[in-house]
């Protein structure tokens, strides 16, 4: 098989992972949404470069997350069904994983976006 078609191959697999994904976790729902509303929001407050740049890290790290937590809980559904204590141990670290992403990413919205709104609050306000 040549190099571009495995490549291609690779690039579909991974898209069926996001896809299932997206179908399967609710929360996966959650960050798309959420990942769709950010960016109108920086348009629409016309953040900078740079923080263009941090608002686009934060949800490919919690996308990324959510679907790495994914893998993790469908592995541990494979090795077993029963409980286990290492298999609460690897679900709960894996969702930790994603929390603490998701709780630093909005701490950071909240910086990024909380001063050009309140301008534009001001702006309507008092002009
Ligand atoms: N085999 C197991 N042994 C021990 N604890 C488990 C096991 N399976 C699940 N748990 C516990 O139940 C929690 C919920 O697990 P579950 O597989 O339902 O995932 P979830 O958190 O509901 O994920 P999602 O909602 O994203 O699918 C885990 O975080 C873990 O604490």
């Amino acid at each position: 098989m040549n190099e571009w078609l495995r490549f291609r191959k690779s690039v579909a697999y991974a898209w069926s992972g996001v896809i299932r994904t997206i179908r399967t976790e609710p929360n996966m729902r959650i960050h798309l949404a959420f990942a769709g509303l950010v960016p109108l929001a920086g348009w629409w407050l016309q953040i900078s470069r740079y923080e263009w740049l941090i608002v686009l890290g934060c949800i490919a790290l919690v996308i990324s997350l959510e679907l790495v937590n994914t893998a993790i809980e469908a592995t541990v559904d494979l090795l077993t069904t029963e409980y286990h204590p290492k298999a609460k141990v690897a679900k709960d670290a894996g969702a930790a994983a994603v929390l603490i992403a998701a709780l630093f990413s909005a701490i950071i919205g909240l910086v990024i976006f909380v001063p050009p709104l309140w301008q534009k609050i001001a702006n309507w306000l008092f002009s």
